[in-house]
């Protein structure tokens, strides 16, 4: 799968990238990442990316050209029309878990890392697919967004978690808050790890463990459980839970 990020600060997208889970699967070549700068892709002395906003206001708006060029020339250098565009905005699709597993798929995904005010909206309207958003709050630019999406989206593909943490996207804990987990000392300060977790019984350990996803999941995000279906078996753990509470 092939990155694209569109940046005005393309060394702070490869710094970020070249660690963990992003940097092993660059390395080993399940991810390829490459960076274009819009100030690359300027005609005039000084480079410019921005100008003031039509109606006036406050801050800068990053010029259509500069940006259009840079995406065309990941889409040359890349998979073409079959490139997927997104711009990152809080105006855009919350980036969710299922957003990020439906992303999977993609062969190669162009991300638009807007700074200043924002970006020329014809910008959005003719060259974007997608909007995507981290959440309903205002960061200084898009490449955090961006790199989230990289990092969220390259532990997704095959070969890059050990098969020991795949288990994680198991279908069970799509949609959960994930469950506690513990190390070693067994004991810290009084505060011990459950019985459960020792006992080496994997079935009980599973049970458990979804268990807890549930529970925690009703008692901090119930809205999570109205997107789910739960089995007969789930909503029994999740009366279980419930009722060791009390
Ligand atoms: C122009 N620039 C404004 C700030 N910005 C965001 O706040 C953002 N990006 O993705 N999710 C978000 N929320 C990126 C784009």
């Amino acid at each position: 799968m092939r990155f694209d990020v569109i940046t005005l600060f393309p060394e702070m997208v490869k710094a970020a990238s070249r660690y963990g889970v992003t940097g092993k699967a660059i390395d080993n070549g399940v991810v390829r990442l490459e960076t274009w700068n819009p100030r690359d892709y300027t005609h005039d002395k000084h480079r410019t990316v921005d100008d003031r906003p039509y109606g006036g206001g406050p801050g800068m708006v990053m010029k259509y050209q500069p940006l259009f060029d840079a995406v065309s020339e990941a889409k040359e250098n890349g998979f073409g029309d079959r490139a997927k565009v997104v711009y990152l905005s809080p105006q855009g699709r919350p980036i969710t878990q299922s957003l990020l597993n439906e992303s999977v798929h993609c062969e190669q995904l162009i991300l638009v890392a807007g700074r200043y005010e924002g970006i020329d909206e014809r910008f959005i309207e003719t060259v974007c697919d997608e909007e995507w958003s981290l959440g309903d709050y205002v960061i200084s630019g898009g490449e955090l967004a961006a790199l989230i999406v990289v990092d969220g989206v390259s532990r997704l593909l095959p070969g890059v978690l050990g098969d020991e943490n795949s288990a994680l996207q198991d279908s069970h804990m799509d949609g959960l808050l994930d469950y506690p987990h513990f190390t070693r000392p067994e004991n810290i300060e009084g505060r011990v790890v459950p019985e459960v977790l020792l006992s080496g019984n994997h079935a009980d350990i599973e049970r458990w463990r979804l268990k807890q996803a549930l529970g925690r999941t009703w008692q901090r995000r119930p809205e999570l459980l109205k997107n789910k279906q739960l089995s007969d078996v789930e909503y029994e753990l999740l009366q279980e839970f419930i009722v060791e509470l009390v």
